[in-house]
């Protein structure tokens, strides 16, 4: 299976004057996990909100080659979604919410059997005002997995689950994924996403700075060039634009990919007017490099 199910052309979305989206681009493969990484207020929530139709935005989005807008939500019939907290509502109990939301044919099957799979056996009867934050996260999973979607966006769905629950969840998610699920997954740390996304989106300040496949990403003692440059920021676009990998935007850090050539990148940069000042090659291993970006951005949220 290696058609695409999901894509994303030119996604911009600005809140009044803060530019939150600037050009995300990337595509989902069917049934392939894809994890969307990136610091608090990198702009994970509002690419699946876009995705979701619930947020206006300018550029393209197609699931399923159908196009997805604010109004227009026929292509998400086929998809679950948690997004931040889960809207539960605080008198019923996580069994009778599960059915209220149950859809097309063997609604009670659909329920128990959601109801297993999560181990939600011993609070499925408890009001959800009781719930803990993990039973809600849990309860809110198995809303967004209940009907059987084709595709399943979850937003930081380890929020507030204990190891062996988080566990649990990866294990459901990876057996889904095997009946041909698709899954975007956002989380702000890698490690989460780790054992289970096949490829993985990193978000930082609006853009995509990596797109690339988990053991791409992973492999170890990546090699890296740090240029300092007359104009940082728009040597930082035009590399992006050539799909260099950008793995720290402050210190214009780019990652030795595949048929990576610096003589091609650095005449590149000087055709577009670009002066470099100074040039250094730094060994290291991606994540841990990404995981400096993601932490120094994470404590400046
Ligand atoms: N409705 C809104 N109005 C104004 N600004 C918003 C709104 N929604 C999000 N933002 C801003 O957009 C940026 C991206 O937010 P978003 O929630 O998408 O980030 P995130 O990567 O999901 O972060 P987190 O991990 O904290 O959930 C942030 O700076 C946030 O303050």
């Amino acid at each position: 299976m290696n058609s695409i199910f999901l894509r994303i052309e030119d996604l911009h979305k600005s809140f009044g004057n803060k530019e939150v989206l600037k050009s995300i681009n990337f595509t989902a493969q069917q049934g392939h996990i894809i994890g969307l990484i990136g610091a608090n207020g990198a702009g994970k929530t509002t690419i699946m909100k876009a995705i979701l139709g619930i947020l206006s935005f300018q550029g393209k989005i197609t699931i399923n080659n159908q196009e997805v807008s604010i109004n227009q939500h026929q292509p998400l019939q086929s998809v679950g979604a948690l997004i931040e907290y889960p809207g539960l509502y605080p008198y019923l109990t996580g069994r009778e919410q599960l059915k209220l939301f149950s859809i097309g044919q063997n609604r009670e099957k659909k329920v128990e059997d959601i109801i297993k799979k999560l181990r939600m056996e011993h609070f499925a009867d408890q009001k959800t005002k009781s719930y803990s934050l993990g039973m809600k996260q849990k309860l809110g999973v198995g809303l967004a997995l209940l009907n059987n979607p084709q595709f399943v966006i979850l937003d930081e769905p380890m929020n507030g689950l204990d190891p062996k629950a988080t566990k649990e969840l990866r294990d459901l998610i990876v057996q889904e994924k095997k009946t041909g699920t698709t899954f975007l997954i956002s989380s702000h740390i890698l490690s989460e996403l780790q054992r289970i996304a096949d490829d993985v989106i990193v978000i930082d300040h609006g853009s995509v700075v990596t797109a690339t496949t988990m053991n791409e990403l992973l492999s170890a003692n990546r090699k890296f060039y740090l240029l300092e440059t007359n104009n940082n920021k728009l040597a930082t676009d035009i590399l992006l634009k050539n799909r260099y990998q950008i793995v720290n935007k402050s210190i214009l850090t780019v990652a030795v990919t595949k048929n990576f050539s610096i003589n091609n990148l650095l005449q590149l940069l000087l055709s577009q007017g670009i002066r470099i000042n100074d040039i250094k090659q730094q060994d290291g291993d991606l994540e841990e490099s990404l995981l400096q970006v993601l932490d120094k951005e994470g404590t400046k949220a």
